[in-house]
């Protein structure tokens, strides 16, 4: 089968973007076929939103010179890690593809902010770095990271779990460790990344690795020293890829983490670039989808194939052949009509983060230990009371050479569930000059010697319903989901693609949006969500 004449892509974030021009390279006006990307917004990139400011301050080293210069500030993802997902190999690809390899900033094993990551216990202000080696932990004497070494010692010689088809991280983590790990490791983890509860969210979609360690081994320490999941893919297109990637896939290698010049809107902004420049791909923002419905062959004048999806948008009716949507799953949702909903679109709960970014004017060894940052776990709102997640030393996690000297970037993360899911519930707050008020509250305590520093970038903002949170047999859900678009009304003409399904990651939206239009190319039916096909 030919790939389908029209598509339409709904979401100008990274994922929608990335679909885009991966069609744009490989359907050339030529081909007849028509690309769209619609945008509901005046923006593109989606939670990708690298900023330059302006700011100066008096150096006080200097008799007051006035110092002035640029920052640049992400409000949503800044870092890209080179492994441990399934799109790791494919973005750093992606980057070598759109001439990006020059603006990578890698961030070395032997940097600091690889080495030192740090967990904060709020009640006393102390931060414990995370270890690093077995050999690290012996020397830790943390309350908070207090039975971790005898307990993962212990995790081997604990039964297999039987007869369960999923199970929270924190019962994971209880079970398998202790209570006292998944509370203070566990949930800290998953406030680093999923913004969440660690209660709320399936092991099995969320660390695959580490319940395919115990399903494998028995043990998730077995596992890990076993090397983790093998990949999924052949030796020989492992060894394709490396080769396509040459220098740059060695030299990844080296590093812990990586972020972009300019902020990682470099990459949003060079596939916008290469989208309009390939003329093939209408690019229509500011204008929100209203609803989408599939048509049946005879609601169409088309002969054969399976029918056609009419669009309703803020500025008119389309019909296109096939959909990709970018969108999140609950906002998909809410563009299908009852007789046409999809079961589990709606049940994932998305969750919101405050997300203040302050510059002061004093160099990074003056306010914070060399390092990545902090998280903090589930905590009570006693010794925690803005429910902060956790803060990232950006001058020292991602040093930018575009930035004014002497200054230290710090972007504080808040809310997620304590907004939604810890009890008792935090509100949020009613303006974002609270937002950035608490962060400078909450950093005056674990720093006291801030106080009394006026920033001299102050931005704050929510970004909500930004990450979903995986359920509990999220993956039965998705296999459901893929056998109800492919076989029922939709007929395959739906491809889901973004964080809703298959991971949250930047890479893993790579990887979604790649293995979809691949498989339009060659003609398939592809709802995007193949990979649960065989979920049992
Ligand atoms: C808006 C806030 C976000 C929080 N998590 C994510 C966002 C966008 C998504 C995310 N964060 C990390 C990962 C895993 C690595 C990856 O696959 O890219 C994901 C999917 C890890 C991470 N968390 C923070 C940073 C700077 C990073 C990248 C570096 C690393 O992998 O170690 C900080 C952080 N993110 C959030 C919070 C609350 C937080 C706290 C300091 C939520």
């Amino acid at each position: 089968m030919p790939p389908p004449r029209s598509i339409t892509i709904l979401g100008g974030g990274l994922s929608g973007l990335t679909a885009a021009y991966k069609l744009s390279k490989l359907l050339p006006s030529s081909s007849g076929s028509k690309i769209t990307l619609i945008e509901s917004t005046n923006r593109i990139g989606g939670w990708i939103n690298s900023q330059r400011h302006e700011v100066e301050y008096l150096d006080p080293d200097r008799k007051g010179e006035v110092i002035s210069g640029e920052v640049t500030i992400e409000s949503g993802p800044r870092s890209i890690r080179p492994r441990g997902s399934e799109g790791a190999r494919g973005m750093l690809r992606l980057l070598k593809d759109l001439d990006l390899t020059s603006s990578i900033l890698p961030i070395l094993f032997s940097h600091p902010a690889a080495k030192n990551r740090f967990l904060l216990d709020p009640s006393t202000s102390h931060l414990t770095a995370l270890p690093t080696s077995p050999l690290s932990l012996l020397s830790s004497n943390s309350p908070l990271l207090k039975g971790l070494l005898p307990s993962a010692l212990k995790e081997p010689f604990h039964p297999q779990i039987q007869g369960v088809s999923d199970e929270s991280v924190d019962s994971f983590f209880s079970r398998r460790l202790s209570p006292a790990i998944a509370r203070n490791l566990a949930s800290s983890m998953v406030h680093g990344i999923y913004a969440a509860s660690s209660k709320d969210l399936s092991v099995r979609s969320a660390f695959p690795s580490l319940w395919d360690a115990e399903q494998k081994y028995g043990s998730v320490v077995v596992g890990m020293l076993s090397g983790g999941s093998p990949s999924k893919k052949s030796k020989a297109e492992v060894e394709r890829e490396e080769e396509e990637l040459g220098e740059l896939g060695r030299e990844s290698k080296k590093w812990s983490l990586y972020g972009l010049k300019g902020g990682l809107s470099s990459l949003t902004d060079r596939l916008y670039e290469e989208i309009q420049r390939s003329g093939n791909v209408e690019i229509r923002s500011n204008e929100a989808v209203k609803s989408i419905k599939s048509l049946s062959p005879s609601q169409t004048s088309q002969e054969g194939g399976n029918g056609m999806v009419e669009i309703e948008t803020t500025q008119g009716k389309y019909t296109t052949d096939h959909i990709i949507s970018a969108l999140s799953s609950s906002t998909l949702s809410s563009l299908l009509s009852d007789r046409q909903s999809l079961s589990h679109l709606d049940t994932n709960p998305y969750t919101s983060v405050g997300v203040v970014n302050l510059v002061y004017p004093l160099p990074p060894h003056q306010i914070h230990p060399a390092g990545f940052g902090y998280l903090i776990s589930r905590s009570d709102p006693s010794s925690n009371p803005y429910g902060v997640l956790g803060v990232i030393f950006d001058s020292t996690a991602i040093p930018l050479s575009t930035d004014v000297r002497g200054i230290t970037k710090l972007t504080l993360m808040m809310g997620g569930p304590y907004w939604s899911s810890y009890s008792p519930n935090l509100i949020p707050p009613g303006s974002n000059e609270e937002l950035i008020e608490n962060s400078i509250n909450h950093l005056n305590t674990v720093f006291p010697h801030l106080r009394g520093v006026e920033p001299i970038l102050k931005l704050g903002k929510i970004n909500w319903d930004c990450i979903p949170t995986y359920t509990l047999n999220h993956g039965q859900r998705l296999r459901d989901l893929h056998r109800h678009i492919r076989d029922g009304e939709w007929d395959g003409k739906l491809s889901l693609v973004g964080n809703a399904y298959g991971g949250v990651g930047l890479n893993d939206c790579i990887f979604s949006s790649e293995g979809v239009v691949k498989e339009l190319m060659k003609g398939s039916k592809v709802t995007g969500l193949e990979r649960w096909e065989t979920w049992e």
